[in-house]
């Protein structure tokens, strides 16, 4: 394919904002200032820790929905409703149960009421692409993910798209299907004659983006914003095992890393006399204790992506597993390496019981959990409703989603025997 900078635009995002309000009346920006350009010929993937906004602004880019502030243009028109050419992917694969293979592709093509043949024409056109020939009549729970997956490409494919957005296509199939799907998929974007022209994709797989992007745009979290965008100019056919390959997971990894495990953590930088709020990254107490244990029993240091594979977690699960061990102390990130400090070595070996109390001490570390708790020990009965409780985390973190670090802030808070939840009661007390 040509240099897709040579080629011209067919889709633009200008200082994309887009906030969402959260159950208690506060607003969160999701996405700020997102200006971006699509080309033709390309493709582009969007990667990012989890909650950044990926599958909120593919939806704004289709049109699905209108953004906050900012604008979207289809070669250079202003668009205030759907997006023209645009066919949709998702990870679910979000068939018809009801319907056969070829009914379930036809579906997507009722609104273009297009003559019976040409809807035949087209049903059995991507079918080959696909390669589900022979399933024509089979009923999505006759035929595997993978196979129902290719269905979900199919129809997007039959819209003949221009651009073409996919949400985590591949993320519901094991990984030998999804390596075929990939190479398939790329096969046909090669041989489409600008149908689609253009491959937008949310992914949370490094190796999967270095083999499907030309270019990767890497989203960093709250508000979600483009940290950088990496040209990947490796030939195509691409193999996974070249050491050029290598080298670019390599460096994506790098930057990554250094975005999500900054060597100088925010709260370092910041003056002591102002309580600094670090949000509580959504991993549970257990998958923490886990992880510190994992090191422990596997010479007290890894790299974190062998480390994500060895450990069975998607890579970000496994940054947010990561970000919590740091923050309590148990261990450190020089680059991307993860390495237990001598108090994680010390957890990692201790029983139940004496990991409790040491989880409560490095908790109180944080201000968010030393606030809280006392706020619950000067109230009325020792006790705050849950409702209350999220309230506070709302005004102390009012960038996060208040349930979800609800949720967090209780599972780590009765781990450590620091407070208790009563759900009967909705009350938060003390232990
Ligand atoms: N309609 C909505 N109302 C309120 N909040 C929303 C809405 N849609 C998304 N959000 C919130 O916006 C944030 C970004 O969501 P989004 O799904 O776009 O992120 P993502 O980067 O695709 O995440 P993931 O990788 O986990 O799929 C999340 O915190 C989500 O809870």
């Amino acid at each position: 394919m040509e240099d897709s900078v040579q080629q011209p635009v067919l889709l633009s995002s200008e200082n994309v904002t887009q906030r969402f309000p959260m159950p208690n009346g506060n607003m969160v920006t999701v996405l700020d200032n997102i200006s971006m350009d699509i080309r033709k010929a390309e493709i582009i993937c969007l990667i990012g820790p989890s909650g950044c906004g990926k599958s909120t602004f593919l939806r704004i880019l289709a049109g699905l929905m209108r953004p906050t502030s900012g604008k979207v243009f289809a070669r250079g028109k202003e668009m205030t409703g759907l997006t023209p050419g645009v066919g949709m992917v998702f990870q679910m694969f979000a068939l018809f149960p009801w319907m056969t293979v070829s009914e379930n592709i036809q579906s997507v093509l009722v609104p273009l009421q297009l003559q019976r043949e040409e809807v035949q024409h087209r049903v059995s056109t991507v079918i080959k692409m696909v390669g589900l020939e022979g399933f024509e009549e089979a009923y999505p729970r006759e035929i595997s993910g993978g196979m129902k997956q290719r269905v979900g490409i199919a129809r997007g494919l039959a819209v003949q798209p221009e651009l073409l957005f996919m949400d985590e296509p591949f993320s519901a199939v094991d990984a030998l299907t999804a390596e075929s799907l990939r190479t398939d998929l790329v096969d046909i974007w090669d041989e489409a004659e600008g149908q689609p022209a253009s491959i937008v994709m949310v992914s949370h797989d490094i190796k999967e983006v270095v083999y499907m992007a030309d270019r990767i745009v890497v989203f960093s979290a709250n508000p979600g914003r483009i940290r950088t965008i990496v040209q990947n100019k490796l030939a195509r056919p691409r193999d996974y095992r070249t050491p050029d390959f290598l080298a670019m997971v390599d460096y994506l990894h790098d930057i990554i890393t250094t975005n999500e495990l900054p060597d100088t953590p925010p709260a370092a930088v910041t003056t002591p006399s102002q309580p600094v709020f670090e949000p509580l990254p959504p991993v549970s107490s257990s998958d923490v204790v886990s992880f510190v244990e994992y090191l422990g029993s596997h010479g007290g240091q890894g790299d974190v992506f062998v480390l994500a594979h060895e450990f069975g977690k998607e890579f970000s699960d496994l940054i947010n597993i990561v970000k919590a061990a740091e923050m309590l102390d148990f261990i450190d990130t020089p680059k991307r390496r993860t390495v237990l400090t001598p108090l994680g070595h010390r957890f990692a070996d201790m029983g139940t019981e004496d990991q409790k109390v040491v989880w409560k001490q490095q908790i109180l570390t944080l201000s968010i959990f030393k606030t809280i708790h006392a706020e619950v020990q000067a109230s009325r009965n020792g006790s705050m409703l849950d409702d209350e409780v999220q309230d506070r985390l709302a005004e102390l973190l009012p960038n996060e989603n208040p349930e979800f670090t609800f949720a967090t802030f209780i599972n780590w808070a009765r781990f450590g025997n620091l407070l208790a939840f009563d759900e009967d009661s909705d009350e938060v007390s003390l232990q």
